[in-house]
Protein backbone atom coordinates (compact mmCIF):
# COMPACT_ATOMS: atom_id res chain seq x y z
CA UNK A 1 0.00 0.00 0.00
CA UNK A 2 1.54 3.66 -0.89
CA UNK A 3 1.73 5.99 1.21
CA UNK A 4 -0.17 8.57 -1.49
CA UNK A 5 -2.88 5.90 -0.72
CA UNK A 6 -3.59 5.96 2.70
CA UNK A 7 -6.78 8.03 4.39
CA UNK A 8 -6.21 11.49 5.71
CA UNK A 9 -8.23 12.67 8.90
CA UNK A 10 -8.24 15.81 9.96
CA UNK A 11 -10.89 17.48 12.25
CA UNK A 12 -14.18 15.45 11.72
CA UNK A 13 -13.08 14.63 7.82
CA UNK A 14 -11.55 12.00 6.03
CA UNK A 15 -9.60 11.98 2.75
CA UNK A 16 -9.62 8.65 0.96
CA UNK A 17 -6.22 9.34 -0.08
CA UNK A 18 -3.51 11.84 -0.17
CA UNK A 19 -4.27 13.66 -3.53
CA UNK A 20 -6.03 16.64 -3.62
CA UNK A 21 -6.81 18.86 -6.71
CA UNK A 22 -5.60 22.37 -6.13
CA UNK A 23 -8.05 24.88 -6.66
CA UNK A 24 -7.67 26.21 -10.36
CA UNK A 25 -9.86 29.07 -11.78
CA UNK A 26 -12.06 27.98 -14.81
CA UNK A 27 -12.81 32.42 -15.54
CA UNK A 28 -16.13 30.51 -16.41
CA UNK A 29 -19.04 32.41 -14.26
CA UNK A 30 -20.56 35.93 -14.92
CA UNK A 31 -21.36 37.98 -11.98
CA UNK A 32 -19.73 35.33 -10.09
CA UNK A 33 -22.66 32.94 -10.76
CA UNK A 34 -21.27 29.14 -11.61
CA UNK A 35 -22.92 27.61 -14.18
CA UNK A 36 -23.18 24.16 -16.40
CA UNK A 37 -18.84 24.59 -17.04
CA UNK A 38 -18.25 24.13 -12.91
CA UNK A 39 -21.38 21.95 -13.08
CA UNK A 40 -20.01 19.15 -15.10
CA UNK A 41 -15.83 20.05 -14.57
CA UNK A 42 -16.07 19.34 -10.88
CA UNK A 43 -17.63 16.20 -9.78
CA UNK A 44 -15.70 14.77 -13.55
CA UNK A 45 -12.31 15.41 -12.09
CA UNK A 46 -13.57 14.71 -8.51
CA UNK A 47 -15.06 11.07 -10.17
CA UNK A 48 -11.22 10.26 -11.02
CA UNK A 49 -10.60 9.30 -7.31
CA UNK A 50 -8.77 12.48 -5.32
CA UNK A 51 -9.44 12.83 -1.45
CA UNK A 52 -10.37 16.11 -1.79
CA UNK A 53 -10.90 18.97 -4.71
CA UNK A 54 -11.09 22.24 -3.67
CA UNK A 55 -13.11 24.91 -6.19
CA UNK A 56 -11.13 27.90 -7.55
CA UNK A 57 -10.90 30.91 -6.19
CA UNK A 58 -13.97 32.14 -5.59
CA UNK A 59 -14.05 36.36 -5.01
CA UNK A 60 -15.51 37.36 -1.51
CA UNK A 61 -16.78 40.19 -3.33
CA UNK A 62 -17.33 41.69 -6.42
CA UNK A 63 -13.81 43.59 -6.62
CA UNK A 64 -12.17 40.87 -4.78
CA UNK A 65 -12.00 38.21 -8.14
CA UNK A 66 -9.20 38.16 -10.87
CA UNK A 67 -11.39 38.34 -13.67
CA UNK A 68 -14.89 38.95 -14.42
CA UNK A 69 -15.15 34.89 -15.40
CA UNK A 70 -14.11 34.37 -11.53
CA UNK A 71 -16.55 33.10 -9.19
CA UNK A 72 -18.04 34.49 -6.13
CA UNK A 73 -19.45 34.12 -2.56
CA UNK A 74 -20.68 37.90 -2.03
CA UNK A 75 -24.47 36.97 -3.00
CA UNK A 76 -27.21 34.14 -1.00
CA UNK A 77 -28.34 33.94 -4.60
CA UNK A 78 -24.53 32.02 -5.13
CA UNK A 79 -25.33 29.63 -3.16
CA UNK A 80 -27.27 27.41 -4.65
CA UNK A 81 -24.96 27.15 -7.68
CA UNK A 82 -22.09 26.09 -5.45
CA UNK A 83 -24.33 23.83 -3.59
CA UNK A 84 -24.86 21.75 -6.48
CA UNK A 85 -20.96 21.20 -6.90
CA UNK A 86 -20.44 20.55 -3.07
CA UNK A 87 -22.89 18.13 -3.44
CA UNK A 88 -21.53 16.59 -6.70
CA UNK A 89 -18.06 15.90 -5.09
CA UNK A 90 -18.89 14.41 -2.08
CA UNK A 91 -21.33 12.01 -4.10
CA UNK A 92 -18.18 11.31 -6.25
CA UNK A 93 -16.30 10.17 -3.23
CA UNK A 94 -14.34 13.24 -2.49
CA UNK A 95 -13.92 15.92 0.26
CA UNK A 96 -15.48 19.39 -1.05
CA UNK A 97 -13.09 21.87 -0.35
CA UNK A 98 -13.51 25.85 -1.35
CA UNK A 99 -10.90 28.48 -1.44
CA UNK A 100 -12.21 32.24 -0.94
CA UNK A 101 -10.59 35.04 -1.77
CA UNK A 102 -9.92 38.81 -2.44
CA UNK A 103 -6.87 39.39 -5.19
CA UNK A 104 -6.14 42.93 -4.44
CA UNK A 105 -3.57 44.91 -6.74
CA UNK A 106 -3.92 41.60 -9.47
CA UNK A 107 -7.64 42.11 -9.25
CA UNK A 108 -9.55 43.86 -12.94
CA UNK A 109 -7.75 41.56 -15.13
CA UNK A 110 -8.28 39.76 -18.37
CA UNK A 111 -8.65 36.06 -18.43
CA UNK A 112 -5.45 34.43 -19.43
CA UNK A 113 -6.60 33.70 -22.91
CA UNK A 114 -7.72 37.22 -23.35
CA UNK A 115 -4.71 39.06 -22.10
CA UNK A 116 -3.84 38.09 -18.78
CA UNK A 117 -3.50 41.60 -17.96
CA UNK A 118 -5.31 44.47 -16.28
CA UNK A 119 -8.74 45.93 -17.96
CA UNK A 120 -7.73 49.59 -18.41
CA UNK A 121 -9.44 51.87 -15.89
CA UNK A 122 -12.81 53.00 -17.65
CA UNK A 123 -13.02 50.16 -20.20
CA UNK A 124 -16.07 48.51 -19.84
CA UNK A 125 -15.56 45.53 -17.23
CA UNK A 126 -13.26 46.93 -15.29
CA UNK A 127 -13.15 47.95 -11.74
CA UNK A 128 -11.24 50.21 -8.75
CA UNK A 129 -8.61 47.96 -7.37
CA UNK A 130 -7.48 48.13 -3.58
CA UNK A 131 -4.51 47.20 -1.73
CA UNK A 132 -2.90 48.19 1.21
CA UNK A 133 -0.72 50.32 -0.24
CA UNK A 134 -0.70 52.24 -3.71
CA UNK A 135 1.36 50.71 -5.39
CA UNK A 136 1.20 48.59 -8.34
CA UNK A 137 2.53 45.15 -9.32
CA UNK A 138 3.46 46.08 -12.52
CA UNK A 139 4.44 44.54 -16.10
CA UNK A 140 0.65 43.53 -17.37
CA UNK A 141 -0.98 44.53 -14.13
CA UNK A 142 -0.17 48.30 -13.92
CA UNK A 143 -2.97 50.10 -12.23
CA UNK A 144 -2.27 51.63 -9.34
CA UNK A 145 -4.86 50.21 -6.45
CA UNK A 146 -6.58 52.35 -3.89
CA UNK A 147 -4.74 52.55 -0.64
CA UNK A 148 -7.18 50.61 1.80
CA UNK A 149 -8.40 52.96 4.67
CA UNK A 150 -9.35 51.07 8.32
CA UNK A 151 -13.21 50.70 6.94
CA UNK A 152 -12.36 49.06 3.95
CA UNK A 153 -9.77 46.70 5.99
CA UNK A 154 -13.22 46.23 8.30
CA UNK A 155 -15.21 45.27 5.04
CA UNK A 156 -12.81 42.94 3.42
CA UNK A 157 -12.87 41.18 6.46
CA UNK A 158 -16.48 40.88 7.02
CA UNK A 159 -16.57 39.88 3.36
CA UNK A 160 -14.46 36.97 3.93
CA UNK A 161 -16.83 36.02 7.16
CA UNK A 162 -20.00 36.25 5.44
CA UNK A 163 -18.58 34.21 1.96
CA UNK A 164 -17.24 31.46 4.61
CA UNK A 165 -20.54 31.10 6.47
CA UNK A 166 -22.17 30.62 2.54
CA UNK A 167 -19.94 28.60 1.80
CA UNK A 168 -20.68 26.31 4.85
CA UNK A 169 -24.34 26.60 3.74
CA UNK A 170 -23.31 25.31 0.46
CA UNK A 171 -22.15 22.27 2.24
CA UNK A 172 -18.63 22.78 1.65
CA UNK A 173 -16.90 21.08 4.57
CA UNK A 174 -13.05 22.07 3.48
CA UNK A 175 -12.29 26.32 3.77
CA UNK A 176 -8.90 28.06 2.17
CA UNK A 177 -8.13 31.26 2.94
CA UNK A 178 -6.79 32.43 -0.20
CA UNK A 179 -3.64 34.48 1.54
CA UNK A 180 -1.00 33.26 -1.40
CA UNK A 181 0.40 34.26 -4.96
CA UNK A 182 -0.07 38.28 -4.41
CA UNK A 183 -3.05 38.21 -4.16
CA UNK A 184 -4.64 40.71 -0.76
CA UNK A 185 -3.65 38.22 2.22
CA UNK A 186 0.03 37.72 0.44
CA UNK A 187 0.33 41.26 -0.61
CA UNK A 188 -0.48 42.42 3.24
CA UNK A 189 2.31 40.42 4.54
CA UNK A 190 5.21 41.40 1.60
CA UNK A 191 6.99 44.11 2.40
CA UNK A 192 7.42 45.38 -1.01
CA UNK A 193 3.50 45.97 -1.83
CA UNK A 194 2.78 46.77 2.01
CA UNK A 195 4.01 50.03 3.14
CA UNK A 196 1.73 51.52 5.42
CA UNK A 197 2.72 53.31 8.25
CA UNK A 198 -0.24 52.33 10.23
CA UNK A 199 -1.02 49.15 12.71
CA UNK A 200 -0.90 47.01 9.42
CA UNK A 201 2.31 47.39 7.86
CA UNK A 202 5.61 47.94 9.01
CA UNK A 203 6.94 44.98 11.55
CA UNK A 204 5.67 41.58 11.05
CA UNK A 205 3.27 42.12 13.67
CA UNK A 206 1.72 45.02 11.33
CA UNK A 207 2.03 42.79 8.05
CA UNK A 208 0.56 39.88 9.80
CA UNK A 209 -2.50 41.80 11.31
CA UNK A 210 -4.76 41.77 8.32
CA UNK A 211 -4.44 37.78 7.71
CA UNK A 212 -4.39 36.76 12.14
CA UNK A 213 -7.23 39.12 12.31
CA UNK A 214 -9.70 37.79 9.50
CA UNK A 215 -8.36 33.93 10.00
CA UNK A 216 -9.83 34.70 13.58
CA UNK A 217 -13.26 36.36 12.31
CA UNK A 218 -13.82 33.33 9.73
CA UNK A 219 -12.66 30.93 12.73
CA UNK A 220 -15.98 32.20 14.69
CA UNK A 221 -18.25 31.02 12.01
CA UNK A 222 -16.74 27.99 10.16
CA UNK A 223 -17.46 24.95 12.13
CA UNK A 224 -14.87 23.63 14.59
CA UNK A 225 -15.40 20.20 13.65
CA UNK A 226 -14.47 21.25 10.06
CA UNK A 227 -10.74 22.39 8.38
CA UNK A 228 -9.68 25.27 8.15
CA UNK A 229 -6.68 25.88 5.80
CA UNK A 230 -4.93 28.84 4.14
CA UNK A 231 -3.05 28.89 1.34
CA UNK A 232 -0.02 31.24 1.52
CA UNK A 233 3.51 31.71 0.03
CA UNK A 234 6.48 31.00 2.25
CA UNK A 235 8.86 32.00 -0.12
CA UNK A 236 9.77 34.58 -3.18
CA UNK A 237 12.68 33.50 -5.13
CA UNK A 238 13.22 37.67 -5.38
CA UNK A 239 16.50 37.53 -3.28
CA UNK A 240 14.30 38.32 0.16
CA UNK A 241 13.81 34.59 1.14
CA UNK A 242 16.27 35.10 4.21
CA UNK A 243 14.22 37.08 6.02
CA UNK A 244 10.03 36.19 4.08
CA UNK A 245 11.24 32.59 5.35
CA UNK A 246 11.81 32.51 8.82
CA UNK A 247 8.63 34.99 8.62
CA UNK A 248 6.44 33.25 7.37
CA UNK A 249 7.19 30.19 9.49
CA UNK A 250 6.77 32.59 12.34
CA UNK A 251 3.07 33.39 10.87
CA UNK A 252 2.66 29.50 10.41
CA UNK A 253 3.00 29.49 13.91
CA UNK A 254 0.77 32.28 14.73
CA UNK A 255 -2.00 30.65 12.28
CA UNK A 256 -1.82 27.40 13.90
CA UNK A 257 -2.49 29.66 17.41
CA UNK A 258 -5.40 31.04 15.77
CA UNK A 259 -6.98 27.76 15.47
CA UNK A 260 -5.88 27.12 11.53
CA UNK A 261 -5.95 23.28 10.94
CA UNK A 262 -3.38 23.19 7.75
CA UNK A 263 -1.18 25.34 5.82
CA UNK A 264 -1.10 24.56 2.14
CA UNK A 265 3.03 26.31 1.37
CA UNK A 266 3.29 27.56 -1.86
CA UNK A 267 5.04 30.53 -3.19
CA UNK A 268 4.23 34.55 -2.50
CA UNK A 269 4.41 35.88 -6.29
CA UNK A 270 4.24 39.27 -4.64
CA UNK A 271 6.36 40.84 -7.12
CA UNK A 272 7.47 40.51 -10.60
CA UNK A 273 11.47 39.77 -9.39
CA UNK A 274 11.03 36.19 -8.67
CA UNK A 275 12.99 33.47 -10.33
CA UNK A 276 11.27 30.49 -9.85
CA UNK A 277 13.15 26.73 -10.37
CA UNK A 278 10.99 25.33 -12.09
CA UNK A 279 10.73 22.15 -13.03
CA UNK A 280 11.74 20.48 -9.38
CA UNK A 281 9.84 19.57 -6.76
CA UNK A 282 10.92 22.35 -5.38
CA UNK A 283 8.68 23.11 -2.59
CA UNK A 284 9.08 19.77 -0.81
CA UNK A 285 11.50 20.30 1.26
CA UNK A 286 10.21 24.24 2.53
CA UNK A 287 7.09 22.51 3.23
CA UNK A 288 8.98 19.55 5.08
CA UNK A 289 10.29 22.53 7.13
CA UNK A 290 7.19 24.43 7.83
CA UNK A 291 5.72 21.26 8.54
CA UNK A 292 8.23 20.67 10.85
CA UNK A 293 8.80 24.03 12.44
CA UNK A 294 5.52 25.50 12.77
CA UNK A 295 3.94 21.85 14.06
CA UNK A 296 0.96 22.06 11.52
CA UNK A 297 -0.27 19.79 8.65
CA UNK A 298 0.88 20.65 4.93
CA UNK A 299 0.25 20.45 1.25
CA UNK A 300 1.85 21.67 -0.85
CA UNK A 301 2.12 22.41 -4.73
CA UNK A 302 4.06 23.08 -8.19
CA UNK A 303 5.32 20.15 -10.48
CA UNK A 304 4.50 17.45 -8.06
CA UNK A 305 2.67 15.25 -10.57
CA UNK A 306 4.82 12.26 -11.15
CA UNK A 307 4.23 9.41 -9.27
CA UNK A 308 6.80 8.22 -7.54
CA UNK A 309 7.97 12.15 -6.68
CA UNK A 310 3.99 12.12 -5.36
CA UNK A 311 4.63 8.89 -3.42
CA UNK A 312 8.25 10.19 -1.71
CA UNK A 313 6.93 13.32 -0.82
CA UNK A 314 4.21 11.95 1.61
CA UNK A 315 6.67 8.38 2.25
CA UNK A 316 9.25 11.31 3.50
CA UNK A 317 6.52 13.39 5.68
CA UNK A 318 7.71 16.26 3.43
CA UNK A 319 3.66 16.87 3.11
CA UNK A 320 0.35 15.38 4.05
CA UNK A 321 -1.55 16.16 0.76
CA UNK A 322 0.13 16.57 -2.49
CA UNK A 323 -2.06 19.14 -4.49
CA UNK A 324 -2.08 18.01 -8.19
CA UNK A 325 -3.41 20.35 -10.82
CA UNK A 326 -2.77 20.73 -14.16
CA UNK A 327 -2.55 16.78 -14.54
CA UNK A 328 -6.16 16.99 -13.45
CA UNK A 329 -6.99 19.07 -16.02
CA UNK A 330 -5.46 17.43 -18.98
CA UNK A 331 -6.95 13.87 -17.31
CA UNK A 332 -9.57 14.42 -14.84
CA UNK A 333 -8.97 10.60 -13.60
CA UNK A 334 -5.27 11.27 -13.00
CA UNK A 335 -5.88 10.25 -9.40
CA UNK A 336 -6.42 7.04 -10.75
CA UNK A 337 -3.83 6.79 -12.84
CA UNK A 338 -1.31 7.33 -9.86
CA UNK A 339 -3.07 4.32 -8.10
CA UNK A 340 -2.37 2.22 -11.32
CA UNK A 341 1.26 3.74 -11.29
CA UNK A 342 1.84 3.38 -7.77
CA UNK A 343 0.71 -0.77 -8.14
CA UNK A 344 -2.51 -0.14 -5.46
CA UNK A 345 -4.69 -3.22 -4.91
CA UNK A 346 -7.45 -2.82 -7.28
CA UNK A 347 -7.22 0.20 -8.85
CA UNK A 348 -9.85 0.44 -10.76
CA UNK A 349 -12.08 0.85 -7.96
CA UNK A 350 -10.68 4.56 -7.36
CA UNK A 351 -13.30 5.18 -9.57
CA UNK A 352 -16.91 5.23 -9.32
CA UNK A 353 -19.11 1.62 -10.00
CA UNK A 354 -20.50 2.19 -13.44
CA UNK A 355 -16.84 2.64 -14.63
CA UNK A 356 -14.58 0.14 -12.10
CA UNK A 357 -16.80 -2.60 -12.59
CA UNK A 358 -16.37 -2.97 -16.28
CA UNK A 359 -12.91 -1.93 -16.24
CA UNK A 360 -11.95 -4.55 -13.92
CA UNK A 361 -13.80 -7.36 -14.62
CA UNK A 362 -13.55 -7.33 -18.33
CA UNK A 363 -9.79 -5.61 -18.35
CA UNK A 364 -8.86 -9.41 -20.08
CA UNK A 365 -11.31 -10.32 -22.24
CA UNK A 366 -12.37 -7.66 -25.04
CA UNK A 367 -8.71 -6.34 -24.27
CA UNK A 368 -9.52 -2.10 -24.74
CA UNK A 369 -7.17 -1.01 -27.81
CA UNK A 370 -3.71 0.01 -26.14
CA UNK A 371 -3.39 3.88 -27.31
C1 LIG B 1 -5.64 27.40 -14.73
C2 LIG B 1 -5.10 27.58 -13.34
C3 LIG B 1 -5.84 28.28 -12.40
C4 LIG B 1 -5.36 28.43 -11.10
C5 LIG B 1 -4.11 27.88 -10.76
C6 LIG B 1 -3.35 27.21 -11.72
C7 LIG B 1 -3.85 27.04 -12.99
C8 LIG B 1 -3.03 26.26 -13.98
N1 LIG B 1 -3.67 28.00 -9.44
C9 LIG B 1 -2.44 27.31 -9.03
C10 LIG B 1 -2.74 25.79 -8.85
O1 LIG B 1 -3.58 25.60 -7.74
C11 LIG B 1 -1.48 24.98 -8.64
O2 LIG B 1 -0.82 25.45 -7.48
C12 LIG B 1 -0.54 25.10 -9.83
O3 LIG B 1 -1.21 24.78 -11.02
C13 LIG B 1 0.68 24.20 -9.63
O4 LIG B 1 0.31 22.85 -9.52
P1 LIG B 1 0.50 21.86 -10.77
O5 LIG B 1 1.96 21.97 -11.16
O6 LIG B 1 -0.43 22.37 -11.82
O7 LIG B 1 0.13 20.51 -10.24
C14 LIG B 1 -4.48 28.54 -8.48
N2 LIG B 1 -4.06 28.59 -7.18
C15 LIG B 1 -4.92 29.03 -6.20
O8 LIG B 1 -4.54 29.06 -5.03
N3 LIG B 1 -6.19 29.41 -6.52
C16 LIG B 1 -6.66 29.38 -7.80
O9 LIG B 1 -7.82 29.66 -8.04
C17 LIG B 1 -5.76 28.99 -8.82
N4 LIG B 1 -6.13 29.04 -10.15
N1 LIG C 1 -5.97 32.35 -8.34
C1 LIG C 1 -4.72 31.95 -8.32
O1 LIG C 1 -4.09 31.78 -7.29
C2 LIG C 1 -4.07 31.72 -9.62
C3 LIG C 1 -2.83 31.21 -9.64
N2 LIG C 1 -2.19 30.95 -10.76
C4 LIG C 1 -0.92 30.30 -10.70
C5 LIG C 1 0.15 31.31 -10.89
C6 LIG C 1 0.25 32.38 -10.03
C7 LIG C 1 1.27 33.31 -10.22
C8 LIG C 1 2.18 33.13 -11.23
C9 LIG C 1 2.06 32.03 -12.10
C10 LIG C 1 1.05 31.12 -11.93
C11 LIG C 1 -2.67 31.32 -12.06
C12 LIG C 1 -4.03 31.84 -12.11
C13 LIG C 1 -4.77 32.05 -10.86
Amino acid sequence: MSALFQPFELKDVTLRNRVAVPPMCQYSAVDGFTNEWHWVHYPAIARGGAGLVIVEATGVSPEGRITPGCTGLWDDAQVDGMARIAASIKAAGSVPGIQIGHAGRKASANKPWEGDDHIPDGAPGAWQTIAPSAIAFGGGLPKVPKAMTIADIERVRADFVAAARRARDAGFEWLELHFAHGYLGQSFFNPQSNQRTDQYGGDFQGRSRFLLETLDAVRDVWPENLPLTARFGVVEYDGHDDQILPESIELAKAFRRGGLDMLSVSVGFSTMGGDIPWGTPFLGPIAERVRREAELPVASAWGLDDPAVAEGLVADKQMDLVMIGRAHLANPHYTYALAQALGEKDPDWILPAPYAHWLSRYSGAGKRAEV
